[in-house]
């Protein structure tokens, strides 16, 4: 369903010095340097799987979120997703897939949610029936029904959040990416993601990829992991094989999920 092969992306970083001298001498000479986000990044996802996509700060995660999601194009590499290349094709990729940035908003802010809902479904040209049906389902799982008349701009973050995991399913998408989807989320709010990507994962057969600093996001949700640092693939495998190779219960018992990846990190010298 997803095959990511080789993909790489460097960024160009302007760089200046503080003062007023170098900010007049950058207007005429820029100076740059190059930052490889992603470096030759390839892996196979089949449908129905949920991956947790980890790693440090900066390690690269949220470039290949966009990179798949058709936002970023790569410098090298192909990838193919249910067929299409996501930054050629994005007009019907798009459909296909649901995108959450937890950091950013696809809601529009002054203006209440079911409005944005409203004009999601044309974008997306979601037929009556199945925007309504969906509406309803995401309505009921998510608990939306008290906040959906409220301009984003008043929303707490987790009910905010809530409402962005909802747009991002109106269309009924077969692929969800969701970057960090319980950052800053109370613990009811987080617990009620979970269980609703576990619900559309069992019920609807979503392909879920996930990025978190959140180990308990992992522990709950994800059958497979991939580990990205410093832009390249570094392990890809299940919890299981990770509890094995790290887990120290010769003196703490079974370590903690968190533990294990901070050895993880240090193994590879991520972190
Ligand atoms: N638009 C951009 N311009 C320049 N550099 C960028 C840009 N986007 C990302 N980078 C750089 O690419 C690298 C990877 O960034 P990315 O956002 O993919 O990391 P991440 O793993 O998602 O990190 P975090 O966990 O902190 O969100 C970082 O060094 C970052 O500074």
């Amino acid at each position: 369903m997803i095959t990511v092969s080789g993909i790489s992306k460097s960024f160009k970083v302007a760089q200046r010095t503080s003062g007023v001298k170098s900010a007049v001498k950058a207007l005429f000479r820029r100076e740059y340097t190059e930052v490889a986000a992603l470096n030759d990044i390839s892996f196979s996802i089949a449908p129905g799987e949920i991956i947790g996509y980890i790693g440090p700060n900066g390690a690269g995660k949220s470039t290949t979120i966009k990179v798949m999601s058709g936002i970023l194009v790569p410098d090298r590499g192909s990838c193919s997703i249910m067929g299409y290349t996501p930054w050629l094709d994005r007009v019907a990729y798009v459909k296909n897939i649901g995108v959450v940035f937890g950091q950013r908003s696809q809601l529009w802010w002054d203006v209440p949610v079911i409005d944005s809902f409203e004009l999601l479904r044309d974008i997306y040209d979601v037929p009556q029936p199945e925007y309504e049906s969906n509406l309803k389902l995401l309505t009921e799982t998510l608990d939306l029904e008290n906040i959906i008349r409220t301009p984003v701009r008043q929303l707490s973050l987790g009910q905010r959040m809530r409402c962005e995991i909802a747009a991002s399913l109106l269309h009924s998408p077969s692929i969800l990416f969701l970057d960090e989807p319980t950052i800053g989320l109370d613990a009811v709010s987080k617990i009620a993601v979970r269980q609703f990507i576990t619900r559309i994962n069992k019920e609807k057969g979503v392909t879920v990829i996930l990025t978190t600093h959140d180990m308990n996001d992992i522990e709950a949700l994800a059958n497979r992991i991939l580990l990205i640092g410093k832009g390249s693939l570094l392990f890809d495998g299940d919890l299981n094989s990770l509890r094995d190779k790290y887990a120290d219960d010769s003196r703490t018992g079974v370590s903690s999920i968190e533990e294990i990846v901070v050895r993880m990190y240090e193994e590879y010298q991520i972190s």
